[in-house]
C-alpha cells in the first residue's frame, strides 16, 4: 500500500472536461486540509492519441500513457479513481481529433484508411485500439452498482421533469430481425479448466486463415460465438424502410457504434447503404475513388463530395434528395442543421436515444422539426424486446409519472470486459463464405459457425470470478434494500443458459433467506419492473453488461430526467474503488452551447455523488478520519444543493454548471464549519464559509455576468488550459476565496 491517501481524478472530453476546469480546483482546495492528495490522469481522446504516438512528437510534446497506468492501478487494493465520461470515438470523432492535433503542431500520422507501408499498418492498428470504448473496459476491474440515491429521487418527485404524453394509438414500434441475427446463431461453451483457444476461418475451398491466434481462458470461463448475416440484415432493413414509408413513420436505427466498435458500425453502414441504395449503386465508381465508407455515415460522404467538381457534386446531391423524397423521412439528430439519424454512427447511441424517445411520447423529430411516430430499428433480438415492452406499457397505461413512480436500480456484470462489450478483438467481418472454428489447445473444436461473405462473426468471454462477484453484489443489494432482485436472463439464449446455471450455483454460497431473488427473461423482467414502478415500488435489475448499459440510462431518464444524477460505483475486485460519474456520456451538445453562448448546461451532480463514496473509501483504506468528514459534509451539501434546486438550468441568465459548483462549495464549507467531528477542519472552513456566504450575491452576479457571449477554450479535443480555465472560472471573488484554503 502506498502511504499517501490519493484520489485520481480523470481528465476526459467535452462537457465533463469543461466542468472539471471549474470543479477540480474546488475539490483540490477542500481535500488539502484533510491530507488527501488529488492527482489527475488524462484519458481524453487527444491524450490517448498522444500517449501512443510518442515517436512522432518533440520532447516537450510527449505525454505519459495514463490509461495504461490506470489500468494497472485498477487491480491494486488501494486504487481510488473518479472516472468521468470520455469520448468513445467513432471514426468521424477520431479523424476530427487527429486533425485538431495536427493543426496544433503535433506531427502524428493521419488515419491510414488503406495502409500500405509497415509504418501505416502500425499507425492504423494503434488508432483502431484508441477507437470506440477503449477506456471503460480497461478500468472496469469490477462489477457495477448504479442507482438513483434517495435525495435525487425525492428531488425528482418535488421537481418532476417533463414527460411527453402517450397515446394508445401511437404507431411507434421496435423492428427487430426474426432470423439470421446474433441471437439466432449463438452457441456457448464453458471451459472447466484454463486453456487457450484459436479462432480460424476455413473457406468453402478448404483454405485456412487464423483470425486470432490465441485467447487465454481461465477455469470455468464461458465463451460464446454468434453470427450476424449481412444478407439477412440487409433484406430486413429494406423491408423496414418500405414499411416505415407505408405506415408514414420516421425511420431510425439504434445501435452502439462506440462501445461495439467493430460490429455496430457495419450494421450502421448496412442501414446507410440500404436506405441510400440508389445513390450507392449509381455512383459506386466515384465513391470507390473517394474512399467512401457507408459505415462512417452520410456526414462523411458529404464531406468527401467536397473534393469533386461542382457538376458531379450537384448530380450526387440531387440523387440524395431523390432518395429522401422516395423513402420514409429519417428521424433527425438536429433538424435545424439537417443532421439525420444516418449522418454519424456515434450520434445515435441506443442507451440514451431510446429512453429519450420514450420520454418524448415515443416520438423522434422529423425533418420539419416536429415530433412524429417512429420506427425504431434495433436489428439484433438479444435486447431489443425490452424497448417494445416499455412502448406497449406506455401505450396502455400512459406516460410514467416521475412524482409517483418507483425505481429500477442495476447490478451489472461488467468486470474484466465481460460479454459483448469485450468482444472487439474477437469480432471479424468475413471476406468469403465458409466456417469459423474455435479450437482449444489440443485442437478440439469447441464451436463452429457457418458464415457467408460480409457476415459478422463475434466471440465473447465471461470469466467465472466476475460472475461470482456479481451474484454476491446482487445479494448484498437485495439485503441492504429489502427489494426484489431480478436476474434478467433468457434461458433460450445459449449464453444466458450458462449464466443461469452459474447463478443458481453461486446463490447457494449466500444466505438468501427472506430475499426475493428471481430469474426472468429480459422482456418479462421489464414488464414485472414496470408493473411495480407504477405502484411506486422499487426493483433491482441484475443484468449482463449490455443491459447494465441500457437500463442505467432507460430507468434514470424516465425516473429522474437524466442519468447524470446517478450514483455509479464499481467496487473493484481487488479491493480498490472506481467511482464513475453518472451513467451518461460527454454531452457534445453542451459544448456547442457553451462555445456559442457562454452557458454550460452540464450537471455535475454525478461528480458530487461519486466523490463522497470515494472519500469514504479512502478514509477506510488509509485510516484517514478527516476524509470521512469530507464525505459526510459533502453528502450534506449535495442534499442541500438539491433541496435548493441549484442544478444548472438550460438557458443564459440562469444558473449554469459554474454557478452550481459555487453553490456546492458554499454548502460544503458551511457543513464543514458546522460539524464538530474535526476541530481542525472546522477552524479552517469557518472563515471560508463566512466569506462565501457574505459574497454569495457578488459571486452569483460575476458568474451570470460572464454568460451570453462566445467562449474561446482554445480547442475542442485539446483545449488550451489557460483559456479554458479562464472561461470556466470567471468569478475573481470566488477564485480568491478558494485560494485562501
Ligand atoms: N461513461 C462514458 O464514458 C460514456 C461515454 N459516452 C460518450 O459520450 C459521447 C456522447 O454520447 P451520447 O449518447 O450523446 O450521450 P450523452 O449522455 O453525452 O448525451 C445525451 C444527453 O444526455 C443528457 N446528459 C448526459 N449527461 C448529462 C449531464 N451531466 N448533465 C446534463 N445532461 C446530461 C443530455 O440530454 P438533454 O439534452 O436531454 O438534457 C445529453 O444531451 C459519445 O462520444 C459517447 O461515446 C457515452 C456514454 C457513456
Ligand atoms: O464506454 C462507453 O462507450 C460507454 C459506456 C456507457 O454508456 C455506460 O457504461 O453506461
Ligand atoms: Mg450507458
Amino acid at each position: 500500500m502506498t502511504q499517501v491517501a490519493k484520489i485520481i481524478y480523470t481528465i476526459t472530453d467535452e462537457a465533463p472536461a469543461l466542468a472539471t476546469y471549474s470543479f477540480l480546483p474546488i475539490v483540490e482546495a477542500f481535500s488539502k486540509p484533510a491530507n488527501v492528495v488529488i492527482e489527475t490522469r488524462d484519458i481524453s481522446l487527444s491524450g490517448r492519441i498522444l500517449a501512443v504516438f510518442s515517436e512522432y512528437l518533440t520532447d516537450e510534446q510527449k505525454v505519459s500513457d495514463d490509461l495504461a497506468y490506470l489500468g494497472a492501478l485498477a487491480t491494486a487494493p488501494d486504487a481510488n479513481i473518479i472516472k468521468l465520461p470520455n469520448v468513445s470515438a467513432s471514426m468521424p470523432q477520431l479523424t476530427a481529433a487527429i486533425s485538431e492535433l495536427q493543426e496544433k503542431g503535433y506531427k502524428i500520422p493521419s488515419y491510414p484508411e488503406e495502409p500500405v507501408t509497415d509504418e501505416e499498418k502500425v499507425a492504423k492498428a494503434k488508432y483502431d485500439k484508441i477507437k470506440g470504448s477503449a477506456v471503460n473496459p480497461v478500468l472496469r476491474e469490477g462489477n457495477s452498482d448504479r442507482r438513483a440515491p434517495k435525495a435525487v429521487k425525492e428531488y425528482a418527485r418535488k421537481h418532476p421533469h417533463s414527460m411527453g404524453a402517450w397515446s394508445a394509438d401511437s404507431k411507434s414500434h421496435v423492428a427487430t430481425m426474426s432470423e439470421g441475427d446474433f441471437y439466432g446463431s449463438e452457441k456457448s461453451v464453458v471451459v472447466e479448466k484454463a486453456t487457450s483457444v484459436k479462432i480460424t476461418f476455413v473457406g468453402a475451398d478448404g483454405s485456412e486463415k487464423i483470425l486470432k491466434e490465441k485467447t487465454a481462458l481461465k477455469d470455468g470461463e464461458i465463451i460464446d460465438s454468434s453470427v450476424m448475416s449481412l444478407s439477412k440484415l440487409k433484406s430486413f432493413l429494406a423491408k423496414e424502410v418500405a414499411d416505415a414509408k407505408e405506415k408514414d413513420l420516421l425511420f431510425s436505427i439504434h445501435l452502439k457504434a462506440t462501445m461495439m466498435k467493430v460490429s455496430d458500425p457495419i450494421l450502421f453502414g448496412a442501414a446507410v447503404s440500404v436506405y441510400f441504395k440508389d445513390v450507392f449503386e449509381k455512383h459506386a465508381a466515384v465513391f470507390d475513388q473517394l474512399n467512401v465508407n457507408p459505415n462512417n455515415g452520410v456526414g462523411d460522404l458529404l464531406i468527401k463530395l467536397e473534393s469533386l467538381d461542382a457538376a458531379k457534386k450537384a448530380e450526387i446531391l440531387a440523387d440524395i434528395d431523390a432518395v429522401y423524397a422516395k423513402n420514409p423521412a429519417l428521424a433527425m439528430v438536429n433538424s435545424d442543421k439537417g443532421i439525420t439519424n444516418l449522418h454519424v454512427p456515434s450520434d445515435v447511441i441506443i442507451d440514451a436515444s431510446m429512453p429519450a424517445a420514450i420520454r418524448t411520447s415515443g416520438q423522434m423529430w422529423g425533418p420539419d422539426g416536429k415530433g412524429k411516430d417512429t420506427k425504431y430499428v434495433i436489428p439484433d433480438r438479444c435486447y431489443s424486446g425490452i424497448y417494445q415492452v416499455v412502448i406497449d406499457f406506455c401505450k396502455k397505461n400512459g406516460a410514467l409519472n416521475p412524482v409517483t413512480m418507483g425505481s429500477v436500480s442495476n447490478v451489472g456484470l461488467m468486470a474484466q470486459a465481460a460479454e459483448e462489450y469485450g468482444s472487439h478483438d474477437k469480432t471479424f467481418q468475413m471476406s468469403a463464405a465458409g466456417k469459423v472454428v474455435v479450437t482449444d489447445e489440443s485442437g478440439v473444436v469447441l464451436m463452429e459457425q457457418a458464415v457467408e461473405a460480409g457476415d459478422i462473426f463475434r466471440m465473447c468471454q465471461t470469466k467465472d470470478l466476475p460472475i461470482q462477484d456479481w451474484v454476491k453484489l446482487a445479494v448484498n443489494r437485495a439485503k441492504a434494500t429489502g427489494t426484489p432482485a431480478i436476474f434478467w436472463l433468457d434461458k433460450n439464449r445459449a449464453h444466458d443458459a450458462q449464466i443461469i446455471a452459474k447463478v443458481n450455483k453461486y446463490l447457494l454460497n449466500h444466505d438468501t433467506a427472506g430475499l426475493d431473488i428471481r430469474i426472468m427473461t429480459p422482456m418479462e423482467a421489464t414488464q414485472f419492473s414496470l408493473e411495480r414502478i407504477v405502484q411506486g415500488l422499487d426493483t433491482i435489475s441484475v443484468t449482463g453488461n449490455v443491459l447494465r448499459d441500457y437500463n442505467t440510462d432507460l430507468f434514470p431518464i424516465l425516473e429522474v430526467g437524466t442519468s447524470a444524477k446517478m450514483l455509479s460505483i464499481v467496487p473493484l475486485m481487488n479491493g480498490g474503488g472506481l467511482f464513475e460519474t453518472g451513467a451518461g456520456g460527454s454531452a457534445p451538445k453542451h459544448v456547442q452551447q457553451f462555445l456559442e453562448e457562454g452557458y454550460l448546461r452540464w450537471d455535475s451532480l454525478g461528480e458530487f455523488l461519486a466523490l463522497a463514496p470515494s472519500y469514504e473509501h479512502l478514509s477506510n483504506t488509509f485510516g484517514n478520519p478527516k476524509a470521512q468528514v469530507l464525505a459526510d459534509t459533502l453528502d450534506e451539501a449535495t442534499g442541500k444543493f438539491l433541496d435548493n434546486d441549484k442544478s444548472p438550468a438550460r438557458k443564459v441568465g440562469q444558473i449554469d454548471n459554474r454557478g452550481s459548483h459555487f453553490y456546492l462549495a458554499l454548502y460544503w464549507a458551511q457543513a464543514l464549519a458546522a460539524q464538530d467531528k474535526d476541530a481542525e477542519l472546522k477552524a479552517i472552513f469557518t472563515p471560508i464559509a463566512a466569506e462565501l456566504t457574505a459574497n454569495e450575491a457578488k459571486i452569483d452576479a460575476e458568474l451570470i455576468g460572464s454568460q451570453g457571449k462566445p467562449q474561446d477554450t482554445g480547442g475542442y479535443y485539446k483545449p488550451d488550459f489557460e483559456k479554458a480555465s479562464a472561461a470556466m472560472r470567471p468569478s475573481a471573488t470566488f477564485n480568491a476565496i478558494l485560494a485562501k484554503i
